[in-house]
């Protein structure tokens, strides 16, 4: 399965519906990939809060309808990072949207942990319930986005309802960029599966972003990982390379809290 991510730049300089149509045409430009992300809130910026009220939007709404005709466009799946969402009622959630090559939505992930410590995300949206993954046509990838990625129980709940393949959007500050270049191998490694770790460039809401996305493999080793500026980058992930790490090492049998019938 061949994985682009797209490390797109969000800057105050371009409108949201600039940067929705650029992307969207950066999205058709890859039909040699099968799967392509994009990063956590990239229409408007994961730290532009002065911005999710005005660009809140229904799961149909705008982006959708561009990344949709793009996925379909280039007849690939598309993690389409994540959206500001808005319910009938109001209540505003980090919501990731993943389409498939028929341009029709597979899955929606609600971001469980909001990052602000009670400002920001965290005041102004609601947080999901639910882990969710989603299947692929070689495999199944488990969703989190950002901040998610500092909640390893999130992903071993992941790994136990079958992901390989961990799929996580982010707009992670360059301020932190060693936690998230560290996680996101932590992460690949104790569950011994894929991470595509997709973050956005540029500065918004004055929060210089991280880049620095990657693409890590079951063993924990950096198969593709882009610098600071707008970047796309690929590789090819031999999906059987998961069964085989967790077979030829096997850390998960060994698990002890946690598991039905044993301590914790
Ligand atoms: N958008 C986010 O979730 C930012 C997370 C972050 O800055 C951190 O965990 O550090």
């Amino acid at each position: 399965m061949r994985a682009s991510l797209l490390q797109i730049s969000v800057n105050p300089g371009e409108t949201v519906e600039e940067r929705r149509e650029r992307v969207a045409a950066l999205v058709r430009e890859q039909s040699a990939a099968d799967l392509v992300v994009l990063p956590e809130l990239w229409p408007t910026g994961a730290f532009a809060y002065d911005l999710f009220e005005e660009y809140a939007e229904p799961r149909n709404g705008p982006t959708f309808t561009a990344l949709s005709a793009a996925a379909a466009g280039a007849s690939v799946w598309l993690h389409g990072g994540s959206v500001v969402e808005r319910l009938p009622d109001g209540t505003l959630y980090n919501t990731s949207l993943v389409i498939g090559p028929d341009g029709e939505l597979r899955a929606a992930y609600r971001k469980i942990h909001r990052f602000g410590f009670d400002r920001g995300e965290a005041a102004m949206m609601g947080g999901g319930e639910a882990v969710v993954t989603v299947r692929l046509p070689e495999t199944t990838a488990g969703l989190a986005t950002c901040y998610d990625l500092r909640f390893p129980e999130q992903f071993r709940q992941l790994t136990d309802a079958g992901a390989e393949v961990f799929v996580l959007p982010a707009g992670w500050p360059a301020r932190r960029r060693e936690h998230w270049t560290l996680l996101s191998r932590a992460r690949a490694v104790e569950n011994q599966a894929y991470v595509l770790a997709c973050c956005t460039a540029g500065t918004h809401g004055g929060v210089e972003q991280a880049g620095h996305s990657q693409i890590v493999d079951p063993w924990g080793e950096v198969l593709a990982e882009a610098g600071e500026g707008e970047e796309i980058i690929t590789a090819d992930l031999d999906l059987a390379r998961v069964a085989k790490t967790r077979a030829d090492f096997p850390v998960l049998r060994d698990r002890v809290l946690g598991v039905p019938g044993r301590v914790g």
